[in-house]
C-alpha cells in the first residue's frame, strides 16, 4: 500500500496518472551520527509522478514525457550528494528536484534507511512525503545536478528559494525571488567524498557545465518495476509502496471537470518549455485535434484574468491565488489591480465577493492557462454546486491576446466581462487605456462605467497585497469612520510567515471557513496586532508589478500614483493614515464631481466600505 492513497487530481478535475521507480538504492552519507557521515550507508527511494502521459503515449514521444531513467539519476545524485543529517531532508530535495520536470504536477518520494543506527531489531526506517505545485511544497531548492558533491552543495544555489518546478528567470536573467523562500539548508561543513554520479542527466536541470555527465553505466544505479525496496538487511522483505495504485481516494470525489479536460490534451503542458529560459522555446505543434485554444504561442502573449471570492477569507484566497499564479511555468505576472468589494451579480443571494485582476504574459496556450487556473481554483477548496454560486476562489481568463474565438470549454475574451464592473474596474485602474475586443467589447474605462454593476463596487484598496498589520509612530489605526477593518480585537491577525509561502500546510480543500459577513476584509489592520511580516512579498520577477501602472507609464501619466513600497512603512496622509483608506491618491478622486467617463479621472471608490457585514 501506497503511503498516499489517492491519487493526485490534475488540472480537469480526474486523478493523474503515474509513473513508478521502486527500489532505487544508493550509499549515501546522510544522518546526525558522524560515522554516518563518514562511512555512509545504503539508502533505499521510491517515487511516484504525478503525471499526464496521454501526450507523450500519442506521439509515443519520450520527449513529451519524464523520462524514469533521469528522474532515477538524479534521485542516486542527490543521495549519493550532500551529506544531510536527515532522511527528511533527502526526501524534501528528491521531491524538489523532481518537481522541477515540467511535466510532473506532483511527486511522492519514500527514503529508506535500512542500515539505521537504531539498537533493536528493525526492518527499515523510511519518510514518505508527498509534494506539488500548489498546495504543499518543496521545502526545500532543488538540487543542481551532476557536479561533484562540492560543486553540487546547497550553499552553491543562488540565494533563491524554494523553486518548485517554476525556475523563472526575469528578463535580466538574475534570480527571480519566490516568494516567502525557505531557507537553504546548511551543508555540512565536510562534506564526503561523494561517489561519481550515473546516468542520464536532464537538460533542464542540468548547469551547463556539468552536462559533459558520465556515461551511462553498464548497470543501470536503479532498478524499476522491481518489488519494493528489500533492505538488504532485513530478514522480511518490505512492501513499502506496493500495490501503490493511486486512484482517488475515499470522499475525494473527482472535481465536476464542467466541460473542459474531457478534449484533447493540452500537450503544450507537458512540453511547455523548459526553465530556466528568458525566452519561450519555438512553438510546439498543438495536438493535432487541437483548436486554437491549443495553440501554444511563439512569443509571450499578453493576458488578463480576473480573480473573486466570497467563501472564507478572501483576501488571503486572493493573495495566494496570485502567489501560485505567478508559480505557474510560462505564465508571469505584470500587475495586480486593487482590490475591489463587490456586491454578487447573478446567482443566489450571497455575501459581497472580492475581486481582482492581473495582468500577466503567458507562453502556455489558452486551454493550457485555462487548466492551471482552474487547478489553482480547486487548491483552493472551488466547489462547482450552482451556477453563480459563492465559490472560495474563481480565476476566469478575461482576455488572451487578439484571441477572438468561441470552443466547447473556452471563449476569448470572457463572454460576460464586458458588463461586469468587478472585471471591467479593476481592470481599468492598472491598464485605463485598455479595450477589450470582441463583440460588444470597447474601451473598459468606459465599459466600466456604464456596466449594470457599477454601483455594487464598494470600495477598493491599493496594497491589498503587502498590507500587513501596521505598527510604528505613523502607522496610526485609522479612526473608525475611515476604517474599513473590524475593531482591532477583531481584526484577523495573520499568522508569521511561513518558511514556505504559501503556508505549508494549508486549511483542507473543503475546509468551512468564516464566511465574509463574520471576517471582514480590513485595509488597514489594528496597530494593537503584533508587527507581523507580510504573508507575501512580490518577487523580484515581480516589477513593475504592483497596484497601478508600470514605472514607464507613471512617467507619461503623471497623474498615476506612485506604487506603494511592497513592504514596510506606507504611505501615509496628512492625517497619519494609510494613503488608500482616504483615498488621496492623486489619480483617485475624493468627490463625485471629478469623475469623468474617461480614464483615469473617473477613478473613484477608494475609502470606507459603505457597510462591512454585506
Ligand atoms: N474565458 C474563460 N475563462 C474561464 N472559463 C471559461 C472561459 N470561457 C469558457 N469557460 C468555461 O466556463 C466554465 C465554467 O467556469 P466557471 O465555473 O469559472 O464559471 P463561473 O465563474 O461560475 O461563471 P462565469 O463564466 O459567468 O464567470 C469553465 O469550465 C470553462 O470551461
Ligand atoms: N461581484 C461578483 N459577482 C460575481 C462574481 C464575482 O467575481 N464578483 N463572479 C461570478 C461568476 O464568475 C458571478 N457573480
Amino acid at each position: 500500500m501506497s503511503q498516499f492513497p489517492g491519487g493526485l487530481l490534475g488540472p480537469d478535475g480526474f486523478p493523474l496518472d503515474t509513473i513508478r521507480l521502486v527500489g532505487i538504492r544508493a550509499t549515501g552519507y546522510h544522518g546526525v551520527l558522524d560515522h554516518e557521515k563518514r562511512d555512509g550507508q545504503e539508502f533505499g527511494v521510491d517515487v511516484t509522478l504525478h503525471v499526464d502521459t496521454r501526450a507523450a503515449a500519442a506521439g509515443d514521444e519520450l520527449s513529451a514525457t519524464t523520462s524514469y531513467a533521469d528522474v532515477a539519476a538524479d534521485v542516486v545524485d542527490i543521495v549519493t550528494g550532500p551529506s544531510a543529517d536527515l532522511i527528511e531532508t533527502v526526501a524534501e530535495r528528491i521531491a524538489a528536484t523532481v518537481l522541477t520536470n515540467p511535466g510532473v504536477h506532483g511527486v511522492d518520494v519514500t527514503v529508506h534507511k535500512p542500515e539505521a543506527p537504531i539498537p533493536v531489531p528493525f526492518d527499515d526506517a523510511a519518510v514518505s512525503i508527498r509534494r506539488d505545485r500548489v498546495v504543499r511544497r518543496p521545502a526545500v531548492a532543488p538540487v543542481p545536478i551532476g557536479g561533484s558533491a562540492e560543486e553540487s552543495a546547497l550553499e552553491n544555489l543562488p540565494p533563491a528559494p524554494v523553486v518548485v518546478g517554476h525556475v523563472r528567470l526575469p528578463d535580466d536573467g538574475a534570480a527571480a525571488a519566490v516568494p516567502a523562500a525557505a531557507p537553504v539548508p546548511a551543508p555540512p561543513t565536510e562534506v564526503p567524498a561523494a561517489p561519481v554520479p550515473t546516468g542520464a542527466i536532464p537538460a533542464g536541470a542540468v548547469p551547463a557545465e556539468a552536462v559533459a555527465a558520465e556515461p551511462a553505466p553498464a548497470e543501470p544505479a536503479y532498478v524499476v518495476d522491481a518489488p519494493s525496496f528489500e533492505p538488504t538487511a532485513a530478514a522480511v522483505p518490505l512492501a513499502v509502496d506496493e500495490g501503490d495504485v493511486h486512484t482517488v481516494g475515499e470522499g475525494e470525489a473527482p472535481v465536476e471537470p464542467d466541460d473542459a479536460g474531457t478534449g484533447p490534451v493540452a500537450v503544450d503542458e507537458v512540453i511547455a518549455p523548459t526553465e530556466p529560459e528568458p525566452e519561450p522555446e519555438p512553438a510546439v505543434p498543438a495536438a493535432p485535434t487541437g483548436d486554437v485554444m491549443d495553440v501554444v504561442p511563439e512569443k509571450f502573449v499578453d493576458v488578463v484574468l480576473a480573480l473573486g471570492s466570497n467563501v472564507g477569507d478572501s483576501k488571503q484566497s486572493l493573495r495566494d491565488a496570485v502567489t501560485d499564479l505567478d508559480r505557474i511555468q510560462g505564465l508571469e505576472l505584470r500587475e495586480v489591480a486593487p482590490l475591489a468589494r463587490t456586491e454578487a451579480v447573478g446567482g443566489p443571494d450571497q455575501d459581497d465577493y472580492l475581486n481582482t485582476v492581473v495582468i500577466a504574459r503567458t507562453t502556455l496556450s489558452p486551454r493550457s492557462l485555462l487548466h492551471e487556473c482552474q487547478a489553482v481554483e480547486t487548491a483552493h477548496g472551488r466547489e462547482r454546486a450552482e451556477r453563480w454560486g459563492p465559490r472560495t476562489l474563481d480565476v476566469d481568463i478575461v482576455s488572451y491576446g487578439s484571441i477572438v474565438d468561441e470552443t466547447r470549454d473556452l471563449t476569448l475574451p470572457h463572454p460576460r466581462a464586458r458588463e461586469r464592473a468587478f472585471v471591467l474596474e479593476p481592470w481599468a485602474q492598472i491598464d485605463p487605456d485598455a479595450v477589450l475586443l470582441g463583440l460588444g467589447g470597447g474601451p473598459v474605462a468606459a465599459l466600466a462605467g456604464t456596466a449594470p454593476d457599477a454601483g455594487g463596487i464598494r470600495w477598493m484598496a491599493l496594497d491589498w497585497l503587502t498590507d500587513a498589520p501596521m505598527s510604528g509612530p505613523q502607522e496610526t489605526v485609522a479612526p473608525a469612520e475611515v476604517q474599513e477593518a473590524p475593531a482591532p480585537a477583531q481584526a484577523p491577525t495573520p499568522a508569521p510567515a511561513p518558511a514556505v509561502a504559501p503556508p505549508a500546510d494549508p486549511a483542507p480543500v473543503h475546509d468551512e471557513r468564516p464566511a465574509p459577513a463574520e471576517q471582514p476584509v480590513p485595509v488597514a489592520a489594528a496597530s494593537t496586532a503584533p508587527p507581523t511580516p507580510a504573508p507575501w512579498a512580490p518577487p523580484e520577477s515581480f516589477q513593475p508589478v504592483g497596484y497601478g501602472r508600470p514605472a514607464e507609464r507613471d512617467v507619461e501619466r503623471p497623474d498615476f500614483p506612485a506604487r506603494p513600497q511592497p513592504v514596510g512603512p506606507r504611505p501615509v496622509d496628512s492625517q497619519g493614515l494609510p494613503a488608500q483608506v482616504t483615498g488621496q491618491q492623486p489619480n483617485v478622486p475624493s468627490t463625485p464631481e471629478s469623475w469623468t467617463p474617461s480614464a483615469p479621472q473617473r477613478r473613484r471608490v477608494l475609502g470606507p466600505p459603505d457597510d462591512t457585514t454585506s
